[in-house]
């Protein structure tokens, strides 16, 4: 499909108040598109079904499913789109929110040293006025700026409408084999990925690994954890490192998907003191900020290896189930004629309540940039 039919066809899909989403897998150039073809809202059960799945930070409410049997998938391919140019937002403090935040940050801190937890991860709002945009011509600019995230655009009229370029997977599974990115820890690009971290984040970052891998422990077997590295995100970088297993025969993804999520890049360690702190004291709702989103269960099939024939001597294929789930960060909400930007970083006994807060401020940025 060309590019132009395929943003027609997604507008039409938009007009008519069908659910959709769009999005691009990180350094893809290919476009995907998944459109239902009625309005109703579809639940996910036990992660067997097949479509995209998208869920809320809150694991006790429902994550929502656009089924990929009865729906349309279409892709294309994407090459820069004329929307103008990319305006540099300067950084607006709004002082009393500023001053909301560094008070959560130290009651955070307090907590942490008086042992009630020992990380947690604190967010906030940000709401800026936008009017009456497309979002598909904000989903555009994205993709034009970012190229190393998943970019996503997803709608349903009865949830609202979301877009985002994350830079942090959630799991991937293909057949019994997966891999997890464990990615904490944030400091403003500064031209280098040369960078010196320091113990507060490396700190926050290993928390995150330590948990995955401890938690997993259980379920899989060949377990292997990669080096820890630094990454790039937009006018970020972060501290990665790759998880990578075997599923045992006798689990399951569900197993998987409520071990992990969510993990301590979102919440906090450990998890169910961190989630009730934040459910407590943020003040506000999180909705699918901090979720996840992403390809369940989808068939691939993989190139026949040379040497391997079947009987009749053909070249054969491999089809796989796949599952591709990120994280969703740096995303927002379009409701009304308000964008509401999502942002949060990880709080530990050594934060610097400032420092926070400007780390929120920085991470605005990457949404903030394309409105
Ligand atoms: C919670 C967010 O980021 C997480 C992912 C990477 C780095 C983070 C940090 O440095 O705190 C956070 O754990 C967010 O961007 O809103």
């Amino acid at each position: 499909m060309t590019l132009e039919d395929f943003f027609t066809r997604i507008e039409t899909q938009y007009t008519n108040k069908l659910p959709f989403v769009v999005y691009r897998k990180p350094r893809e150039s290919k476009l995907n598109a998944l459109l239902q073809s009625t309005n109703q809202l579809h639940i996910i059960n036990d992660f067997t079904e097949k479509g995209f799945v998208f869920a809320p930070f809150n694991d006790a409410e429902t994550s929502v499913l656009i089924p990929f049997d009865g729906s349309e998938f279409v892709s294309s391919h994407y090459e820069l789109l004329p929307v103008g140019e990319i305006s540099k937002k300067n950084k607006v403090l709004d002082e009393k929110e500023k001053v909301r935040h560094i008070d959560l940050v130290n009651k955070a801190i307090d907590a942490i040293k008086n042992k009630a937890f020992k990380k947690v991860v604190l967010s906030r709002q940000e709401l800026v006025l936008v009017g009456k945009t497309n979002p598909l011509f904000l989903f555009k600019k994205l993709l034009n700026t970012y190229t190393s995230s998943f970019n996503y655009c997803w709608y349903h009229p009865q949830v609202g409408l979301w877009l985002g370029a994350t830079p942090e997977t959630l799991v991937k599974i293909e057949g019994n084999q997966f891999s997890i990115m464990a990615l904490a820890g944030t400091q403003v690009y500064q031209g280098s990925l040369d960078v010196a971290w320091q113990n507060k984040e490396i700190e926050e970052q290993k928390f995150v690994t330590d948990f995955i891998v401890d938690s997993l422990k259980p379920s899989v077997e060949s377990l292997t954890v990669s080096d820890t590295e630094t990454v790039k995100a937009g006018n970020l970088v972060h501290l990665k490192t790759m998880i990578s297993a075997r599923l045992k025969s006798n689990s399951t993804l569900k197993d998987i998907i409520c071990t992990i999520h969510p993990t301590p890049a979102v919440c906090g360690v450990p998890k169910d003191i961190a989630k009730q702190f934040i459910l407590k004291n943020e003040n506000y709702n999180r909705e699918f900020y901090t979720g996840f989103l992403g390809e369940l269960n989808f068939e691939i099939t993989t190139a026949p290896r040379s040497g391997k024939r079947n009987i009749e001597n053909r070249a054969y294929a491999i089809t796989k189930k796949s599952t591709q789930l990120y994280v969703n960060l740096r995303c927002m909400q379009l409701k009304n004629d308000e964008a509401i930007i999502y942002v949060g970083g990880g709080i530990t006994e050594n934060s610097n309540p400032e420092s926070e807060w400007e780390e929120t401020v920085s991470k605005s940025l990457i949404i903030k940039n394309i409105l």
